[in-house]
């Protein structure tokens, strides 16, 4: 007599639970729900074996998490004896637990505070789990150019910003295609090859893409549901960052440049009675700008938008005097 279906769904869902309860052991997460939602999301790419990553004319809104259809890789949940091996290799090289413990940022899209969860993966791994999928120097330069002009990519080191370009998948959608589906959850940030693609926002067109653009971060950094849905209005090739990498490279930037901006601002008086989450909140913010030998960094008068401090050089003030002569004022 054949099984009946249900024993094995009991089955199958028992040993993804006792798989999860060892997760969670081994990993101990802050943010349990945030964990369990991450590791059920990664066994979904498993159900999609034997699909082509590429488009397969689902459409999103056929599954709660349509990226299940287009992964191609796991998130990566280690067993105990990968944490062991990783342990060992790792042994004398100091923790990086910033990672695991980043702020909590407020979303605009929802208005509730979401963790950013100790999902990452040290950046430094980065190519050891993703393949280094070959391109053109054309396409490297292209990416090179937009993730130099994006908010969130144009601070991170050279190296790291090598490697996500050098991990970036390619993948393409026919005209007509919803890339992102408004309310989905995220898998991936993009960045468009060719093609062209409209955002709308409930429906209403808001932006379009071509070339060079890049969509898809705010559901990733926030772990929100998409805010917007992308619509393929002709036939695109897109560049695809998974949301592991993108996560892990993104809080690591954060993380290097909290720790540099922090010990430079308790040397400064002003901030020197501050709290630590002050201090945290202002080296968040802080944001280095250059400026040339002799180049004017403010003048008297001007609006003032910017409060500066000099991480490296020096600089002069001048004051203009009744007589409209520039009197060398103070000398820092
Ligand atoms: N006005 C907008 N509102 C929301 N998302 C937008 C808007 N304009 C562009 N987008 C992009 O559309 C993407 C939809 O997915 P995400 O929410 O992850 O990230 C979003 C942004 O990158």
């Amino acid at each position: 007599m054949s099984q009946p279906v249900f024993t094995n769904t009991i089955k199958e869902y028992d040993t993804l639970i006792n798989e999860l309860t060892t997760q969670i052991n081994i990993n101990k997460p802050e943010n349990v729900v945030q964990f369990c939602f991450d590791f059920f999301l990664s066994r979904l790419p498993n159900e999609s074996k034997g699909i082509d990553q590429e488009y397969v004319g689902i459409h999103p809104s056929d599954t709660e998490i349509q990226t299940s259809v287009f992964e191609t890789k796991q998130p990566y949940f280690p067993t105990k004896e990968q944490l062991e091996h990783e342990e060992k290799e790792e042994e004398g090289e100091e923790e990086d637990n910033e990672l695991y413990n980043l702020p909590q940022f407020k979303t605009h899209i929802q208005n509730r505070r979401i963790s950013v969860s100790a999902e990452s993966m040290q950046p430094k791994k980065l190519k050891s789990f993703h393949p280094e999928i070959p391109k053109s120097k054309v396409e490297q330069a292209m990416i090179r150019d937009s993730l130099s002009a994006h908010f969130l990519f144009k601070t991170i080191e050279e190296e790291q910003r090598e490697q996500v370009i050098g991990i970036m998948q390619q993948k393409t959608f026919p005209e007509g295609a919803r890339v992102i589906e408004q309310g989905a959850a995220g898998d991936y940030f993009y960045i468009v090859s060719s093609g062209t693609l409209d955002c709308l926002v409930d429906g209403q067109k808001v932006l379009s893409y071509e070339r060079g653009g890049s969509f898809g971060e705010l559901a990733l950094m926030y772990n929100a549901p998409r805010a917007a849905t992308l619509v393929a209005t002709s036939p695109a090739v897109l560049w695809a960052l998974d949301r592991i990498s993108f996560r892990s490279v993104i809080m690591e930037s954060n993380a290097t440049k909290r720790s540099m901006h922090e010990s430079f601002l308790r040397e400064v008086p002003l901030f020197k009675s501050m709290e630590t989450a002050e201090i945290h909140k202002i080296a968040d913010a802080l944001e280095p700008v250059r400026f040339e030998d002799g180049q004017v960094v403010l003048k008297q008068d001007d609006p003032g938008d910017n409060f500066y401090l000099i991480e490296e050089g020096k600089a002069v003030f001048y004051k203009t005097a009744p007589d409209g002569s520039q009197q060398k004022n103070l000398h820092y």
